[in-house]
């Protein structure tokens, strides 16, 4: 188990046999303040399955954290359990107890499979929840700025493909219709656009065909694996992670891949074969940093148009990535990499006040 978690600060299992609780908690890394990161429902297969995807999202926050400049390390959290049919008020206030164990060394909110009134609950037990809805004094649904972010990553790779800013020109393929995908979906439909989308959930996609009727743009549904043959111009993943790999890599005819999902890439080499094979890679957790920098900005209390100024500094960092990338001939996620670790390295060494127990502002809540 240590090998396996040996990147890792942390990581809590907890078991609540009164509600059938099963979750891990991973804590990455906190050098840039205390860890932060959504908690994902899902029917994992096995234990190990849901340890997997914990540890890789949040190392993957510990990167997203320092790509958007925001005071928090990295952290995760995965709940084992179907979305539709496992949830109760009594499992949500159980897994508060245990995120307050933790005595502010993380914080959670939404992310596949949770909404916010989910953690209305949990907001009972401790007050390290974020992303709570408006009229309990939180910054509402992280899956809006998510999808702000998404539309401005969309919008740069145009720039750096095609010298505009245009959307409407475009075709999309949007694997997931879930929180962001579907507000995804929906924003370029209304810019005009042909969007072709899938999903395992039949209701979303008759949502956004309804939808569509009364937008510029036109939507074209696709059957599952279809989303990656397709001939749009940009593939926008809002579901699940690594599904850029060896197989559809081979059946990708886009020009970019820019979306929501985390860990898009199966492995970072996955970044170098897009890169030979010409296809623009948006690096995920640059994109999707949206819902990140709303749900950090609470701490300074709910301000929409102060996160939807950082969350529109997604188009010039993503830019500034591709032409990292370009002039040191490097994938973009290598050059996105880089940038973060830098980051974090250069706070390492100032030792700064950020760290560890000379932490400023966090417990203010407590
Ligand atoms: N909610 C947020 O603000 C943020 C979300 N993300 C990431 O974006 C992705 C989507 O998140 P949400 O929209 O919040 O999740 P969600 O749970 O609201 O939506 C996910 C959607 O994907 C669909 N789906 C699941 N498996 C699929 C498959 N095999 N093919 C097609 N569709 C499938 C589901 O039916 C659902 O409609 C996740 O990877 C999440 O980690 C990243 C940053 C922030
Ligand atoms: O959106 C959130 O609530 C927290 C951020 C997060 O988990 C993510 O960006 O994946």
């Amino acid at each position: 188990m240590f090998e396996k978690i040996s990147q890792h600060e942390q990581v809590v299992f907890c078991n609540d046999q009164a509600t059938g609780l099963k979750a891990i908690i991973a804590i990455h890394n906190t050098t840039l303040g205390p860890a932060l990161g959504g908690c994902r429902m899902r029917p994992y297969k096995s234990t190990d399955e849901a340890l997997e995807d914990v540890l890789r999202l949040s190392r993957g926050m510990t990167y997203k954290c320092a790509g958007a400049d925001v005071d928090f390390g990295g952290g995760k959290s995965v709940i084992i359990g179907d979305p539709t049919t496992d949830k109760s008020p009594a499992l949500f206030r159980a897994f508060g107890q245990f995120v307050d164990s933790l005595n502010g060394r993380f914080y959670t909110g939404t992310d596949m499979g949770t909404t916010p009134d989910d953690f209305v609950h949990a907001l009972k037990e401790t007050s390290c929840i974020v992303g709570v809805p408006d009229e309990y004094g939180g910054s509402g649904d992280s899956s809006v700025p998510t999808a702000q972010g998404v539309i401005y990553g969309l919008r740069a790779t145009i720039q750096a493909l095609y010298g505009s800013e245009d959307l409407s020109g475009m075709s999309y393929s949007v694997q997931g219709l879930g929180k962001v995908g579907y507000k995804v979906a929906e924003q370029l439909v209304a810019a005009g656009a042909h969007v072709y989308v899938t999903d395992i959930n039949q209701q979303a996609l008759k949502s956004i065909v309804d939808r569509a009727e009364l937008l510029p743009g036109t939507v074209e549904v696709v059957d599952g694996d279809e989303i990656y043959g397709v001939n749009a111009d940009i593939f926008v993943p809002c579901a699940l992670g690594g599904i850029v790999n060896d197989e559809t890599i081979d059946r990708l005819k886009v020009k970019a891949v820019v979306g929501s999902a985390n860990n898009q890439l199966l492995e970072d080499k996955h970044g170098i074969y897009l890169q030979q094979k010409g296809i623009l890679y948006g690096p995920d957790y640059i994109v999707n940093a949206g819902g990140l920098i709303q749900v950090a900005d609470e701490l300074y209390g709910p301000n929409k148009g102060r996160v939807l100024n950082q969350t529109r500094a997604i188009y010039d960092s993503l830019l500034a990535i591709y032409k990292q990338s370009k002039e040191q001939n490097l994938s973009t996620m290598e050059a996105a990499n880089r940038f973060c670790e830098d980051r974090i390295e250069h706070r390492q060494q100032r030792n700064s006040f950020f760290s560890h127990d000379k932490r400023p502002k966090w417990n203010v809540r407590h």
